[in-house]
């Protein structure tokens, strides 16, 4: 069944069969990866898709992740769906062959996968509205990672709040797995991934960093430059799905965050994206118009990776 065609969300398993019929069917371009094993002992599975997929070509890289919230399900659609176009208009469509030949894309539709089965095995239609991960003191990996941890009351210290940082940064073993694969990715002493997005639901939102702080520019860590060139990036992105594009911070403080990571110490130009639909739950009928919005803007993102301060005519 084809992601694109999706009437009804895809349960773990099945997004590791269309992840397997994916690279079956284009070998070529699409390689599956795991990049470690959840708390209960699950791999973390993600595609890479590039031509000469087996072999690591001097080409910007381009990370998406997905349902780092469990009950964010929309988010595995839109990846799966993306994972879709990249692989089935790869030689047809020309932006898309050209994008494929000269990138290479690591995309993990499900990073909280202890949280996405426990969220969709519920005895309700919908499902637990769970977010966190599956520790017992269970960690909203969105706060769990070592950038400005705790720093800022942009998430809590309490176990049993739905922004539970954790008991020390990277202390939930998905989070571990995540960071650890990007730190992997510096390759003489030159970070390959030069565009990150987080996908997330449900707000309609283009964010980027910092959470941490309403600062605008922070120096040594965000310059005017880099702001603006993840400001008019951002903005360019939301023209196409119509979010309303801002810094992380505007709308609530956070800490510990996946974009403030990335680039706080990896120096990637980062996003995340809150998808539509009014819930976390939208009707399986909205798959479709929910993820089609994204389509130019992951592509966008993506055509920026050799160069993102073209967005502000800069080189470098
Ligand atoms: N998906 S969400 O509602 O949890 N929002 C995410 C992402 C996010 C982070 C900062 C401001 C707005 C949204 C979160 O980690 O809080
Ligand atoms: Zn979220």
């Amino acid at each position: 069944r084809f992601a694109a065609s999706a009437q009804s969300y895809h349960t773990h398993a099945e997004t590791m069969a269309e992840l397997d019929r994916v690279v079956a069917a284009y070998p070529k371009i699409a390689k599956k990866f795991s990049i470690g094993k959840t708390y209960e002992g699950r791999d973390i599975v993600g595609v890479k898709i590039s031509d000469n997929v087996a072999t690591d070509e001097d080409e910007p890289e381009v990370f998406y992740q997905a349902n780092i919230h469990a009950r964010e399900r929309i988010t595995n659609e839109q990846a799966l769906v993306f994972i879709d176009t990249l692989t089935k208009e790869y030689g047809t469509t020309e932006r898309i062959t050209k994008l494929v030949d000269s990138r290479e894309f690591w995309i993990i539709p499900i990073l909280n996968v202890d949280g996405q089965i426990y969220d969709m095995t519920s005895d309700t239609q919908a499902g637990r509205m769970w977010r966190k991960n599956r520790q017992p003191q269970a960690t909203d990996l969105n706060r769990n990672y070592d950038y400005k941890w705790g720093c800022c009351g942009g998430s809590s210290g309490s176990p049993s709040s739905e922004t539970y940082r954790g008991s020390s940064p990277e202390s939930a073993p998905e989070t571990k797995a995540v960071a650890n694969f990007i730190r992997s990715r510096v390759v003489g002493g030159k970070q390959q991934i030069k565009i990150f997005l987080d996908i997330h639901s449900v707000a309609e939102l283009v964010l980027w960093p910092f959470g941490y702080t309403t600062a605008d520019t922070v120096p040594g860590e965000l310059s005017a430059d880099q702001e603006a060139a993840h400001r008019t990036i951002g903005r360019e992105v939301a023209r196409f799905n119509r979010y309303t594009p801002e810094q992380s911070s505007d709308l609530y403080i956070t800490d510990g965050s996946s974009d403030d990571w990335t680039w706080g110490t990896q120096g990637i130009f980062s996003y995340t994206f809150e998808m539509g639909g009014g819930s976390f739950y939208p009707a399986p009928s909205q798959i479709e118009a929910l993820t089609q919005v994204n389509r130019d803007p992951l592509l966008i993102l993506a055509e920026y990776a050799d160069c993102p301060y073209r967005a502000i005519n800069k080189q470098d």
